[in-house]
């Protein structure tokens, strides 16, 4: 089968086609290939598909085979990669997800797509019982693990996402913590968890911890959460520069989110299902 491997700021995916719609088991192909030592190796697999609704259809599934309803990182990429194997030709593109038609504005330079900016849709800020399992306050609680307390807000940015506010990025915090609160009794269908370190009103510093892929390089959905959590609780603007590991992720909230950043190519080939 063929595949294409891209990034987005080191958050990495293997794509593949299926505008036929033949069955395939797509967890199934997601752990193989998605697998660093077996395996392709990359965070998700993201699959192009026809849509009904609009000009083309983005599935993703995360590296453990579970699928995820969006990605922002891995829209950009799908996005460069239908505009330039000329799947849509089109530099306004419309994406079917499974958290709605997103739409992604390419600029392209000679014939290549630089960034892309995406309008991510709207937070969901309350009502979201289905992702949080309580009546705390959901903007501003408190999660206690072990002896350790920390400041925490949960929104739904398409997928579910818990913002931690830290003084400082450390991956063995991340690590030892993600997967506990990921976990946590209040989240029926889990969480993704971002760190989050406010350097002033117009940067912050994120590192995520992703359900069904672990840390990542960077989390477009998880930046996006950070943004409108950070700016709702009065600690940033809302245009907000995101570092993450490798680079830098716009993300601006003015009723809807748009986030806007690079994707790339790494390499292409085929692969034995
Ligand atoms: N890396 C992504 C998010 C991918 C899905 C996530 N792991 C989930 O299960 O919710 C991004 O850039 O948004």
């Amino acid at each position: 089968m063929y595949f294409a491997k891209m990034h987005g700021l080191g958050n990495d995916f293997i794509i593949i086609e299926n505008l036929e719609e033949n069955f395939l088991d797509y967890s199934k192909i997601a752990t193989k290939v998605c697998n660093r030592h077996f395996g392709i190796g990359a965070d998700g697999l993201l699959v192009v598909e026809k849509s009904d609704k609009a000009d083309i259809k983005m599935l993703i599934f995360n590296s453990d085979g579970s699928q995820a309803e969006m990605c922002g990182n891995g829209i950009r990429c799908f996005a460069k990669y239908v505009y330039e194997k000329k799947i849509v030709s089109k530099n306004i593109i419309d994406v079917e997800t499974l958290a709605g038609v997103l739409k992604a504005e390419l600029r392209v330079i000679n014939s290549k797509v630089d960034t892309v900016r995406i309008n991510m849709g709207k937070p969901v800020i309350d009502k979201i019982s289905s992702i949080y399992n309580s009546n705390l306050n959901n903007l501003n609680y408190d999660i206690k693990i072990d002896n350790k307390v920390f400041k925490a807000s949960t929104i739904l940015m398409g997928v579910p996402h818990t913002v931690i506010y830290v003084n400082e990025i450390d991956e063995n915090e991340i690590l030892f913590y993600g997967p506990k609160i990921e976990k946590l009794d209040i989240f029926p269908n889990r969480t993704n968890v971002n760190f989050v370190k406010i350097v002033d009103e117009k940067r912050i510093q994120v590192r995520t911890w992703e359900r069904g892929a672990g840390l990542t390089l960077a989390c477009g959905t998880g930046s996006c959460a950070a943004v409108v959590a950070c700016y709702l609780n009065g600690l940033t603007y809302n245009l907000v520069n995101v570092e993450l590991a490798f680079g830098k992720l716009k993300v601006e909230y003015i009723d809807d989110v748009y986030m806007e950043g690079p994707a790339e190519f790494i390499c292409e080939g085929n692969f034995v299902l």
